[in-house]
């Protein structure tokens, strides 16, 4: 696994809004790597900065050690935001001619989009106008479009929003196998809980700021404070007071709370036992999502 593309410093402004804030991050090949946020935050921009869409004010793209161009940008695979097939021709036709852009030959294209169909669940779909599919299999036909060249890098604007479960399970699946098979995946989404579940990595971006990168684990270790959880005969407000607690939920005789580094939890334990019975007490993995809570808001 290596890491092929980086982002080093990019700024970006549109007028006198900064919209990017000396972003760097890096995309390694056979991993998933998602890209979070709230709505505004800086994704979509920093997309299309790699796509070469849009130019950075100040701060490079690489692509193996080298600046990107045309050539290199033709290897990779983009599924844009504001999506873009044309509504009045067949899934089939688009994909195919979006092959034939990349320099497949017809067989060839005609071969790749069918297989990619099928694994997308769209074959059926296939000889149907783009306007006359639901949402999700619009969606399923965009990611088909930015797969059928085999890119090297593949760049998705929110490929997962808008699609059932099932559906957000299959083209998981298509994702990790073009992951497997050597790629590197780079997709946006502003729903921390559901990607956190999805990708190796993660990039998370509050307000043009990236606020925190790495492998899920790593992060979880890197910015989660020891959380517990107890459960008390009656109520659990005093844990307010105790020195070093947090809390983080207070629901009646239930309340888990994080400590402060060098805090004592057997401390917290006989504080609760003075004040009656502890009918659980232990730690919990808080979710990334419960960390960055307010980035993804
Ligand atoms: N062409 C533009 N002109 C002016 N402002 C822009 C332009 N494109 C984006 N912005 C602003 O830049 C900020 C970042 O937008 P961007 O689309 O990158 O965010 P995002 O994280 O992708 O959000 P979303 O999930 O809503 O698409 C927003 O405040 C947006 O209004």
């Amino acid at each position: 696994m290596n890491t092929v593309l980086t982002v080093d410093a990019v700024n970006r402004s549109f007028g006198e809004r900064q919209v990017l804030k000396d972003v760097s991050f890096t995309v390694t090949t056979g991993r998933l790597t998602g890209f979070v946020g709230a709505n505004g935050a800086g994704k979509t921009t920093t997309m299309r900065i790699i796509l070469g869409v849009l130019a950075a004010d100040t701060g490079t793209v690489t692509w193996q050690g080298a600046p990107l161009n045309r050539d290199v940008r033709q290897r990779f695979g983009y599924m844009p935001e504001e999506r873009g097939l044309y509504p009045k021709m067949s899934v089939l036709e688009q994909v195919v001619y979006l092959g034939r852009l990349h320099g497949l030959g017809a067989a060839e294209a005609r071969r790749r989009t069918m297989a990619l169909l099928e694994r997308l669940e769209l074959a059926e779909r296939a000889n149907d106008h783009v306007q006359k599919l639901s949402l999700g299999n619009q969606q399923r036909a965009q990611i088909a479009a930015a797969l059928v060249h085999d890119p090297e890098l593949l760049v998705l604007d929110e490929p997962f929003s808008g699609l059932d479960p099932l559906a957000v399970d299959n083209v998981l699946g298509v994702l990790r196998e073009r992951a497997a098979a050597g790629a590197a995946v780079l997709f946006s989404s502003h729903q921390l809980d559901l990607v956190e579940r999805l990708c190796d990595d993660l990039v998370i971006i509050a307000n043009g700021t990236i606020r925190a990168a790495g492998d899920r684990a790593g992060l979880r270790d890197r910015y989660a404070l020891p959380r517990y959880a107890i459960e008390v005969g009656a109520d659990a407000g005093w844990l307010r007071d105790e020195a070093g607690v947090t809390l983080v939920d207070l629901d009646g005789r239930h309340a888990v709370f994080d400590l402060a580094p060098g805090a004592d939890d057997q401390q917290v334990l006989r504080a609760a036992l003075t004040r009656g019975p502890v009918h659980a007490f232990g730690p919990v993995r808080p979710s990334l999502a419960e960390i960055f809570r307010e980035v993804i808001q």
